[in-house]
């Protein structure tokens, strides 16, 4: 088996198949024609293999989902306009009335607000649990949830939740875990192999890596969970379908993807370290940091670890505004997983969706900030957190 660099560069292309082509080529076209009208019937039947129709799948977007089906080891996977539809079309089509979805503590501000304002509103039960308390969660099956739903590191708080232990929790009950893996993704770590049903990824974030693509994956463990997901979730209840010309651009990012993760984690760890030791910093939120409550479980169940973090100044909401003003380098701006380094405030920005005692719950302070570490040389981004620190301290 060829190794995830190798996979990410060469998998499921033949540049022969495309005259020679050493890049795929970009299928620009929403419709494909049939040879008779039989033939047509037949590919909308799906007894007969074939495109035709770029909402349902395009050749581009087909190579896209083979190499990050390949990439998380599983069975299949469906490419969206955004993570949200990715997320959307997934729950849609695994949640009816009457179920209930088991969320950990937290999740992505947009996330929430569909659960809540979304789903929530159709007869589907939303029930947070804290799932770094494996009792909490073991009791919570008992009221047997279709499904349960997690990120870890949670966007923003950088909380982890032990991927395997939910599964073997979850499983027994019949209930399907859905897992975010955009903050590792598959290079850091593959939630499939530890017993996830389906993946979801923001693929805007570090799968295309270059701040230019708005995008979204899912990848399931059972081809006919992901069959289900294309033709329900995207053809029919979304239509949330990603363009070709964002599929190219995430097949370059995947080429890097390997080398990009080592360079965002490397500069986190610096970050980390060096907020860890300020005397302005109240407390870092990075599983890479030894005295992390999560590092243990990080090194277990993550390749490296990553390149997002979270800290809170003693000087609380107010400090945390001022050192993001007095940031020169590192961006002030939501998203994560560019080559550019970014700060925002998630209280009021991603995660405003959520009411102050929402947040309060979820383990979201007011005063902290998040960064996404970038690309930049170490020695930069360190100059411009200090001198933003100094100007707070
Ligand atoms: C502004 C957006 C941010 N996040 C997004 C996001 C999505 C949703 O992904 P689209 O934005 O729909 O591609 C899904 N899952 C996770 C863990 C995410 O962080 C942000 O946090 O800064």
């Amino acid at each position: 088996m060829p190794g995830f660099a190798t996979t990410a560069i060469h998998h499921g292309y033949d540049a022969q198949s495309a005259q020679g082509a050493l890049v795929p080529p970009i299928y620009l076209s929403s419709t494909f024609t049939f040879t008779s009208v039989e033939q047509g019937a037949a590919r909308f039947a799906g007894s007969e293999a074939g495109h035709f129709y770029t909402r349902i799948s395009n050749p581009t977007l087909d190579l896209l989902e083979q190499r990050l089906a390949a990439l998380e080891g599983g069975a299949g996977a469906i490419a969206f306009g955004s993570g949200m539809g990715a997320i959307t079309a997934t729950l849609w089509t695994l949640l009816r009335p009457g179920d209930e979805i088991l969320v950990d503590r937290t999740v992505y501000g947009c996330t929430y607000a569909f659960l809540h304002h979304g789903i929530g509103e159709f007869g589907v039960r939303v029930t947070h649990v804290d799932m770094t308390d494996l009792h909490a969660l073991a009791t919570a099956m008992l009221s047997g949830p279709k499904l349960v739903y997690l990120e870890t590191p949670a966007n923003p708080n950088m909380r982890l939740v032990d991927i395997a232990a939910v599964a073997r929790l979850a499983r027994p009950h019949g209930a399907l875990l859905v897992v975010d893996n955009t903050y590792c993704t598959p290079y850091l770590q593959r939630p499939l192999q530890l017993g996830a049903d389906v993946v979801v990824h923001s693929a805007t974030k570090y799968l295309s890596g270059h701040g230019d693509v708005t995008a979204g994956l899912a990848v399931a463990a059972d081809a006919d969970v992901a069959q289900r997901i294309r033709l329900q979730g995207l053809k029919d209840m979304t239509g949330a379908v990603m363009s070709p010309q964002d599929a190219f651009l995430l097949l370059r990012g995947l080429k890097t993807l390997h080398l990009r993760m080592e360079r965002h984690a490397s500069n986190a760890l610096a970050l980390a370290r060096a907020l860890a030791a300020h005397p302005a910093v109240k407390q870092v939120f990075f599983p890479g940091l030894e005295s992390d409550p999560f590092h243990a479980l990080a090194q277990r169940q993550m390749k490296n670890f990553g390149g997002m973090l979270a800290f809170e100044l003693h000087g609380g909401e107010a400090a945390g505004r001022a050192f993001m003003n007095a940031l020169r380098l590192i961006a002030r701006a939501v998203s994560l997983g560019d080559a550019e380094s970014l700060a925002q405030h998630p209280a009021s920005m991603t995660h405003s969706t959520y009411t102050p005692e929402e947040r309060a719950a979820a383990g979201i302070s007011d005063g902290l900030v998040r960064l996404s570490a970038g690309l930049e040389e170490p020695e930069d981004l360190l100059a411009d957190v200090l001198q933003a620190l100094a100007a707070v301290h």
